[in-house]
């Protein structure tokens, strides 16, 4: 597993008002949806393009196009659908898969409770959205999920992640094609399995209180 921590100063810029708590959530569904345009900039590098021949009004030449088969985004639900819209302006010709996922906050176990996408995910290139990375649980199953289909290239993109979480994904998912994609490894998880010092419940705050 490879992680990329994106050191640019728009990033961290837009990450301190997002992290802090009198953000509302207009504003914070805004800014989530602009950082994850950065970050999907390095989280594209190496998508897959092929060469293709046009003409412009004054000769012809040679480009790239992004190439078939097309990627797949799958953001996590709830939080990961604040990233969608960032990430496929950059990638128009992606497709969009869902994974419903929930953590239970008493034991910090990540559930499924709902799939949406092709079972077979051979060849594919798997974006993945999750605006968290604590414990790691959550990523950890839904990357497992996307190789067991056959996916073999998947870059998760976080807005934050706890070094507990990376070190769990990294023991988990060692010799795996995996890149996480971050604009932050923060300082640790609390006692709650939150991130601190975090931005509080990435969920919460852009849609409101679930239960
Ligand atoms: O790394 P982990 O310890 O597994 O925690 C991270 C997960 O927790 C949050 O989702 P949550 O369960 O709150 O669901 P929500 O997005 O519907 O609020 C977050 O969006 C991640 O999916
Ligand atoms: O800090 C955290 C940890 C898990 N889920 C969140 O939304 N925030
Ligand atoms: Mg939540």
């Amino acid at each position: 597993m490879r992680i990329h921590v994106v050191d640019h100063p728009l990033v961290a810029h837009k990450l301190t008002t997002l992290r802090d708590k009198r953000t509302d959530s207009p504003t914070f569904r805004r800014l989530a949806d602009e950082l994850v345009t950065l970050l999907a900039y390095e989280a594209t590098r190496d998508v897959r393009t092929e060469q293709v021949d046009i003409d412009t009004p004054v000769a012809r030449t040679t480009g790239v196009k992004l190439s078939y088969p097309r990627p797949l985004v799958v953001p996590i639900l709830r939080a990961g659908l604040g990233m969608l819209d960032g990430m496929v302006r950059l990638l128009p010709t992606a497709e969009v898969g869902f994974l419903g996922m929930i953590r239970d906050e008493s034991t910090l176990q990540a559930s499924t409770y709902a799939a949406r996408m092709p079972e077979d995910l051979t060849g594919r290139q798997v974006y993945i959205l999750d605006p968290m990375l604590a414990t790691g649980g959550t990523l950890v199953a839904a990357i497992k999920e996307m190789i067991r289909r056959g996916a073999d290239d998947i870059t998760a993109v976080v807005l934050l992640a706890a070094p507990e979480g990376v070190e769990i994904m990294e023991r988990e998912l060692e010799g795996t094609p995996v890149t996480v994609v971050t604009a932050s490894v923060d300082e640790r998880l609390n006692e709650n399995g939150y991130i601190v010092p975090g931005l509080g419940d990435a969920g919460d705050r852009m849609y409101g209180q679930a239960d």
